[in-house]
């Protein structure tokens, strides 16, 4: 299995080809967006803290103005108080340290100290404010972006959804809705750190200029530590996504349950489980080697940090004895270096946080923008209510990516509308892609579709899926109730009882709806309580029913009697002929030639190529591709039956 290199990055073995089909690649466009930010730097951050705050504040304040404002008032009041707190420290000390009799000196004192008292009633309320406001913000946020995220991921073309490179996108910009609700109380901490650090540095410049440098080298080791191990993760984080999601996927096959005959029989279990071990081992590995890194930036850190810090205090002391610093004044500034270095370091802690997270979001905004690009377009050319025909017209379409030769090559026929259309061939000959094209769920390189006169390329794609329903080989097997299994079919329309029945009826499912335990109430799906499962066929009549619910003008069913039995697949065939008797275009995937024979016109492809068209009976007249897949039907039924004994 891969194991890390030395870069961070895993390597991919035989074996990972094995079972992925090449190597992991991260040649995707985005991962420019991370060199972008390995050449970051403390300074680079600096400057971007104001649009991260920014960013958060903007994000906070869509999701709940209320508590958008409350937190960035509270945070500020915090900040601020600490600010008078230091200064009302700073009058106790000049009083205490003054000339006068105890008592005199204490009555000097009293005031300052009556304004921390108060300064930190306030600042405990504003604390509490700032946390309910907080807690009552993350979760919003966390909503907001998340909601965003789904919408933009299912708006986007079939093309994105099935590109590598795209998914890879999907599959780290789902960490930023989570990053985002963090961003929110590392935002609040770093305005808190940034207006009390504020005030440390003016009290120190005030005392002695020397004092502010020694306090940023004291705290410059912790920035530097921080951001090093940071970049570390999030370029190895980048790096092994990929890896991660093939090591969780080996994980869920293992206890999924469309799987699980097979791991029983075929003793696939310890196999993937092997696989599973060794890639979170090279994971482990991954992890121990990020903790090593950081584990040694962080002791030259503190090094730095206790030389920078025997330095401060050695300045102050040498200051003390030189008579250059009174005593309250050593006091006040030994005060506020421990408050000033506190705060940076928190400031440090807290912006490098930020910015981990903000990484995180800028994935997630570069999927908002990436998807917003590949996006189903909206509105377009009206297509006709009731069409004449569909037209395929030269039509060439090669799958994006690895495909060496078109699924379909210069294919031009017609889809006469109300009739039934059959499309033969053999497996991979193209007739999957040529109805995911009719349905506009991928565009023609070459070539165009017509609706009459209309290309569909132009034409609002809304309305396109509105005139289509589809039983695709794979349909969605929903894990919802019956009932929802075929309502969402148009989830759109109003669900009523009457549609429901007529759907069922359409589709012969009433045996299948009897048979259920709680009728169209029960829930399918086998790993909930209560749930049932179907059989293979059973689904395939739900799957039509949701068709017929959809009630489109044009109704794709590809394969619909694979799963079904001799007698059901009778019954199916009649079922569609009757909804092309309707004036329902039916457009017909099928092995089964037999049922065929009932089409108004048969296209027949052969490699991506259309080789035939006509109906049945006339390309059984010509002797051709489709003569000839029937024939060869026909002779496997050819054998006698045996007549029954007598007797
Ligand atoms: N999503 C995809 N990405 C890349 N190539 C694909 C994809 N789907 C199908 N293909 C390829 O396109 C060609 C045509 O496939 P298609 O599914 O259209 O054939 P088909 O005639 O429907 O086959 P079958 O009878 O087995 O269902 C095949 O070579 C197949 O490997």
């Amino acid at each position: 299995m891969g194991k890390a290199r030395d870069g961070g990055e895993p390597e991919t073995s035989e074996s990972e080809l094995l079972l992925f089909g090449g190597p992991l690649r991260y040649d995707m466009g985005w991962s420019q967006h991370a060199n972008a930010f390995l050449e970051l730097n403390f300074r680079a951050m600096v400057r971007r803290l104001p649009s991260l705050l920014a960013s958060s504040f903007r994000l906070a304040w869509q999701a709940d103005r209320w508590a958008a404002r409350t937190v960035l008032a509270a945070e500020t009041g915090r900040g601020l108080a600490q600010a008078v707190n230091l200064l009302a420290v700073n009058t106790i000390l000049a009083r205490l340290f003054a000339d006068g009799t105890v008592e005199e000196r204490l009555r000097g004192a009293a005031p300052a100290l009556v304004t921390i008292a108060a300064v930190m009633l306030v600042s405990t309320l504003l604390r509490a404010a700032s946390t309910y406001a907080t807690g009552r913000l993350e979760p919003k946020v966390e909503r907001v972006a998340t909601e965003l995220y789904l919408e933009r991921a299912a708006a986007v073309e079939l093309s994105a959804i099935e590109d590598d490179g795209f998914h890879k996108l999907l599959d780290t910009a789902k960490y930023g809705a989570q990053s985002a609700r963090r961003m929110i109380s590392y935002s609040a901490r770093v305005v808190n750190a940034l207006i009390s650090l504020v005030a440390a540095a003016g009290v120190l410049t005030v005392l002695h200029p020397a004092l502010l440098p020694l306090l940023v080298t004291m705290t410059l080791p912790s920035a530097w530590s921080s951001l090093t191990i940071a970049r570390r993760r999030y370029t190895s984080f980048h790096a092994w996504v990929q890896h991660a999601r093939a090591g969780y996927l080996i994980g869920s096959l293992l206890i999924e349950p469309e799987a699980a005959p097979e791991i029983r029989v075929h003793g696939v279990g310890p196999f993937l489980l092997r696989h599973f071990r060794s890639m979170s081992e090279t994971a482990e590995a991954e992890q121990a080697r990020l903790a090593r890194l950081a584990a040694r930036t962080g002791l030259y850190a503190a090094v730095w940090t206790g030389l920078a810090t025997v330095a401060t205090y050695a300045t102050l002391g040498g200051l003390l004895l030189g008579g250059a610093m009174a005593l309250s004044v050593a006091g006040t500034a030994v005060i506020a270096i421990r408050t000033g270095s506190a705060s940076l370091d928190t400031l440090v802690l807290e912006v490098n946080s930020l910015h981990e997270e903000a990484l995180f979001v800028g994935d997630m905004q570069r999927l908002y923008v990436e998807a917003a690009k590949r996006a189903i377009p909206e509105g377009g050319d009206p297509l006709p209510e009731d069409p004449r025909e569909i037209r395929v017209e030269n039509v060439t379409f090669t799958y994006p990516g690895k495909a060496t030769r078109p699924a379909l090559s210069e294919v031009t026929l017609t889809v006469p509308l109300g009739k039934i259309v059959a499309l033969v061939g053999e497996n991979g000959s193209g007739k999957t892609t040529l109805v995911k094209l009719l349905a506009g769920l991928y565009a023609p390189d070459r070539g165009r579709i017509m609706w009459d006169d209309v290309d569909a390329a132009g034409a609002d794609r809304s309305q396109l899926a509105e005139r289509i329903a589809m039983v695709a080989q794979d349909f969605k097997r929903w894990p919802f109730t019956a009932r929802v299994n075929m309502a969402i079919g148009r989830p759109s329309a109003p669900l009523t009882e009457e549609r429901l029945a007529t759907s069922v009826a359409e589709a012969g499912a009433q045996d299948v709806v009897e048979d259920l335990p709680r009728g169209l109430d029960t829930l399918l799906g086998r790993g909930f309580s209560g749930g049932h499962e179907l059989s293979g066929g059973q689904w395939q009549r739900l799957g039509i029913a949701r068709a017929a619910y959809r009630r489109g003008r044009v109704l794709i069913v590809d394969e619909p009697t694979a799963a079904l039995d001799a007698r059901a697949e009778l019954e199916v065939f009649e079922k569609i002929r009757a909804l092309a008797g309707a004036g329902q275009t039916v457009v017909l995937i099928t092995h089964r030639l037999a049922s065929v024979r009932h089409a108004d016109l048969v296209h027949v492809l052969d490699q991506g190529r259309l080789v035939e068209s006509g109906t049945p009976d006339e390309l059984l007249a010509t002797g051709g591709v489709y003569a000839e897949l029937y024939q060869l039907q026909a002779e496997q039924f050819a054998a006698k039956v045996p007549a029954p004994k007598a007797g």
